[in-house]
């Protein structure tokens, strides 16, 4: 039985049983309905609670069958909408015990129910958005009428998750408890027998609309469609809202229904339902030697050393504060620390105003203190530390070599960079075993991707503790090896090369960008890179050789050993324009550091006397084609990260790229989009650019890519096991 009953006097506890989260799984609908009718004919029975096992009152519809499931007939045949209104119409009181979690599936049945109890620490929410979905059992229609529709329409639309005191003051649950939640809900239950139920039943309640309610609705799906761009269910959970401000109960479960079959099964639901389990899937690391969560021993990190008090250092000593770790924030100089730890302070001011807010009333932990120094020496007692001194080998040697002599032994040494050499700088240390990197994304202390780069000698305990650390942070942690640029910014490189090339052939940064937004990027490839500062491709190019004072005299302006090179983002940073941190970059902005992108008469201008000057004729591109020409180049990486054995699968590339670069989730991932347009496809555009652009080498079609294309193109979780990994260094 997935629900099981059992009596307390005249109460029927029913217990929902399907770990690890008691997913409401067709079968558990089943028996749950079994048991509700069974326990409301029992004349014994006067009250009715229910409660999920181990402490988790449920996680939801079970997603696991979802892809199973045939809308047209079996979700017709029974639903969970069914429970909900059987609960609902009882007439014995149903108190609702919630306990962990109550999300999606899991909430609208506690919403069915007369009563709801929460634990202190339970957490509640209607996530089915980020599902691709809609909260298809009712709970469109029960939430405004309980909360009004601002707050409904606000947690619908965006599936956030409130902690439990934040759910009373809103008034979801009845009131919260920080002993057991079961047992209160028994006592409650025996309490309220015999009284009226009417005004208990949410779907008897009126819904209570603002005067300017459609304005509110329509508002709000321009706001929606700005944010998620592209994303189907936002926009159609504010038609749902639209129905149960319209429309009797009854009626507007109807349109709840057909709205939520229009969503189920669509593409953007499968991508958003494949991300999901992506994440679950690749936090389930291993390393070539078998190494993993059993065989390791994550330690915990109390006290944890920052170096470098720039953007990226001051992202990490906020994250690593805000999970309640002691920070020593080091500096070189005064100057920079002052710079430094004034910025930090005033982030966590920013931080605890949020959560304050956020938790209300609610005593919550405090963030970790974060002590400022000069002194190197206070190193000494940290657990854990971050380097995040700008991206220099020689100065990071120089660091880790100091850290060999003054770190506790055992202390974990950790690299904040977006592609140097893992090994090398492992190499200067004590403890190579003990040396990984840790890509943050900027900003650090929002940004939910953490690379995690595995060194040659990093051994099993150095892996889980950090990937153990990115759960503590609320990060999403992804273990891939080491390469230059690792993975992310190894599919980045060919990405804005291509961009940039097209405003050699006669695009502009705008009519680029647009496209890319289109498709759902939160950015394009230019308003991205001048968020995140020209200047930092520029130092490493120079660093390279590709530009500056290493170049080698002679080598021509638009080619650098025979492959295709473009120079503007050079010549940008030579003029000073460094993007938003200078106020001017592709675009020009209000102010320096301001973030409202406007088109620059003078980028406009630049472009067009350098095409002159290199006498480049104009190509028209259509958008499709700006999109592919992009877009194709960076899937074919992914493949070749693939084929070198730098990420595990192709669902490590796409949690990457869907929580660090901006990548529409409802579109799955790079990986995930390609397995959906078909790898044929990309194949046949990739080799139609890669002839008529034979100097860039990125076009060249990945050998993964034609192998897995003669096979019939299986899908993409068969990709690991039809060809297996033989350079697998993961
Ligand atoms: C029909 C009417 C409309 C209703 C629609 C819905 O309700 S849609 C649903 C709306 N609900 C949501 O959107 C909630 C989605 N779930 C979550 O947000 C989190 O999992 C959590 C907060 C429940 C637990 O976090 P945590 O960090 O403690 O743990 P964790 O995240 O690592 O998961 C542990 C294991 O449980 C698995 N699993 C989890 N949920 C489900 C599920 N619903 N189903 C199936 N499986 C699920 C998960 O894959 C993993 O399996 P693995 O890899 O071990 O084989």
């Amino acid at each position: 039985m997935a629900a099981l009953k059992h009596i307390v006097g005249s109460v029927a506890v029913i217990t929902i049983r399907n770990p690890p989260v008691n997913a409401l799984s067709p079968q558990v609908q089943v028996s749950l309905m079994e048991v509700l009718k069974d326990v409301t004919l029992d004349p014994s029975v006067k009250a009715i609670v229910l409660c999920g096992e181990n402490g988790k009152f449920s996680g939801g519809a079970d997603i696991r069958t979802f892809s199973k499931t045939d809308p047209k007939t079996d979700i017709k045949r029974m639903s969970l909408d069914d429970v909900n209104s059987v609960a609902e119409r009882s007439r014995k009181p149903v108190v609702a015990a919630v306990e962990g979690v109550a999300l999606g599936g899991g909430l609208e049945l506690a919403l069915a129910c007369h009563y709801r109890i929460a634990h202190v620490k339970a957490r509640v929410g209607l996530t089915e958005v980020l599902l691709g979905l809609l909260p298809g059992a009712g709970g469109t229609q029960r939430l405004p009428r309980l909360i009004g529709v601002p707050a409904a329409l606000d947690m619908i639309t965006t599936g956030k998750i409130v902690p439990a005191p934040v759910a009373v003051k809103l008034g979801i649950v009845d009131s919260v408890t920080e002993g057991s939640a079961v047992e209160e809900a028994i006592h409650l239950a025996q309490k309220v027998v015999g009284q009226p139920l009417e005004s208990r039943r949410i779907c008897s309640k009126p819904i209570q609309c603002p005067p300017n309610v459609d304005s509110l609705l329509n508002d709000a799906k321009v706001k929606l469609k700005k944010q998620f761009r592209g994303a189907e269910s936002h926009q159609v959970c504010v038609e749902a809202i639209r129905a149960a401000v319209q429309l009797p109960f009854a009626e507007g479960i109807v349109k709840e229904r057909e709205l939520f079959l229009s969503l189920f099964n669509s593409d953007q639901a499968k991508a958003c339902q494949y991300a999901f389990f992506a994440e679950r899937s690749v936090a389930k690391w291993t390393t070539p030697s078998g190494a993993n969560w059993k065989s390791a021993s994550p330690q915990t990190i109390r006290t944890a050393a920052v170096i470098g008090l720039g953007t990226m250092g001051q992202g990490i000593a906020v994250s690593l504060a805000k999970a309640q770790i002691q920070v020593i924030a080091v500096e070189q100089d005064e100057q920079q620390l002052e710079k430094g730890s004034k910025a930090v302070t005033a982030i966590l001011e920013r931080e605890t105003l949020k959560k304050q807010q956020f938790e209300l009333a609610h005593k919550s932990d405090s963030f970790g203190s974060v002590t400022f120094t000069l002194d190197f020496n206070a190193l000494k007692n940290a657990d854990l530390v971050i380097e995040a001194v700008y991206e220099n080998m020689a100065l990071k040697k120089e660091i880790f070599q100091r850290l060999s002599s003054i770190c506790k032994p055992g202390a974990f040494l950790c690299t904040n960079t977006s592609g140097l050499d893992i090994d090398e700088i492992a190499s200067v240390t004590d403890r190579p075993h003990l040396v990984i990197g840790t890509h943050f994304f900027s900003p650090a202390h929002l940004m939910k991707l953490l690379e995690v780069v595995r060194g040659y000698h990093s051994s099993s305990t150095i892996i889980s503790t950090v990937m153990n650390l990115s759960k503590v942070l609320n990060k999403v942690g992804v273990v891939v090896d080491n390469c230059p640029l690792f993975v992310g910014n190894r599919l980045l490189l060919p990405y804005i090369n291509q961009a940039v090339f097209l405003l050699e052939d006669g695009r502009t940064p705008e009519e680029v960008d647009q496209v890319l937004e289109e498709f759902g990027y939160a950015m394009g490839p230019f308003r991205m890179s001048d968020l995140a500062g020209l200047d930092i491709g520029w130092r490493s190019r120079m660093e390279f050789g590709l530009t500056g004072p290493k170049l080698l005299p002679g080598a021509p302006v638009r080619q650098r050993e025979g492959k295709r090179y473009s120079p503007l983002p050079d010549i940008l940073c030579e003029e000073g324009r460094f993007g938003q941190k200078s106020g001017k970059g592709w675009y020009q902005y209000e102010t320096v550091g301001g973030r409202n992108a406007a088109r620059d008469p003078w980028v406009h201008n630049f472009l067009h006397e350098y095409r002159r000057a290199h006498a480049i004729k104009q190509k028209n591109v259509s958008q499709g084609e700006i999109l592919e020409w992009c877009l194709y180049p960076l899937i074919n990486e992914g493949f070749k990260v693939l084929e070198d054995g730098i990420a595990s699968g192709p669902e490590d590339i796409d949690v990457i790229y869907n929580n660090g670069y901006g990548w529409p989730r409802h579109k799955g991932g790079p990986m995930f989009y390609a397995s959906m347009i078909g790898l044929p496809r990309v194949l046949v555009k990739l080799e139609e650019f890669y002839k008529n652009n034979p100097d860039i080498p990125s076009l060249k079609p990945s050998n993964l890519l034609k192998a897995l294309v003669k096979q019939g193109s299986p899908p993409l979780k068969e990709w690991r096991s039809q060809l297996g990994y033989p350079n697998s260094r993961l």
